[in-house]
């Protein structure tokens, strides 16, 4: 299982003072030798922390499967086939949110989305479309022509209880639906070392994107021990 550590909050930090330093490309040699398989960074359309000039510099990283988070607007498309990387998550956003609330709407949007998926897959880029473990998002997500899809985890990882059970559940039945159409199984958002063991055993899933818990976790262990203790526990 592939481990994705996403960058943004590197970046978050830079930001709250407008300094050069962290440099979010400085954690990829770090994430890599600890055992993670690529890295994601969303260019935001408000570019609250990931900027242009990192999502450039990562795109031409001799040798890193970067994985591109954007929305599926003009502008990041044109950025997107411009840099050719080798992956993207096409994700809502709303300049008022916090964090990624839910999964795209798929079903609402196919055609536009097919055009996007045709357009990127066109110059080599792998198409990942971020929904919820709804049925209906699954199947518009094949139909569309998209290869894989990333299985939104928040709300398992916020709910407490039955609820949690339920979601999870739900994150089982979306993942062998997923898999039975052919398409490729990824998960993220909101994934801790606590809440990932129950993720990682569902056995369609073969890539995880996590970034907020990590980042948060090496400020006190470090970056290199933060990636290690998720890799450690994201074994089947
Ligand atoms: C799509 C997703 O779940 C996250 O990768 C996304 O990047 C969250 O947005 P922030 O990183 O801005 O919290
Ligand atoms: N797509 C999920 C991701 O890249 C990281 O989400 P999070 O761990 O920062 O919540």
């Amino acid at each position: 299982m592939n481990l994705g550590v996403n960058i943004d909050h590197i970046a978050t930090l830079r930001q709250a003072r407008g300094t050069p330093y962290p440099d979010p490309l400085a954690a990829v040699p770090v994430c890599l030798a600890a055992g993670a398989g690529s890295i994601t960074a969303h260019l935001r359309e408000d570019r609250r922390h990931i900027q242009d000039h990192d999502i450039e510099r990562l795109a031409a990283y001799p040798g890193l499967h970067l994985n591109m988070e954007m929305g599926a607007t003009d502008e990041m498309v044109a950025i997107c086939e411009r840099l050719r990387p080798f992956a993207c998550c096409l994700v809502p956003e709303k300049r008022e949110e916090l964090t990624t609330e839910g999964g795209l709407d798929v079903v609402a949007h196919q055609s536009r989305l097919a055009a996007v998926v045709e357009r990127l897959t066109a110059v080599g880029v792998r198409v990942s479309m971020f929904i919820d473990p709804v049925p209906e998002q699954i199947r518009a997500s094949r139909a569309i022509g998209a290869p894989v899809i990333e299985l939104h985890t928040g709300h398992y990882a916020n709910y407490r209880g039955q609820m949690q059970s339920n979601e999870l559940a739900a994150l089982r039945d979306g993942a062998s639906l997923a898999g039975d159409l052919g398409l490729i199984v990824h998960a993220g958002h909101g994934l801790t070392v606590e809440n990932t063991p129950a993720i990682c055993a569902i056995p369609e899933i073969e890539e995880l994107n996590i970034g907020h818990a990590i980042v948060a976790d090496a400020i006190f262990k470090g970056l290199h021990q933060a990636v290690a203790d998720f890799k450690a526990v994201m074994v089947r």
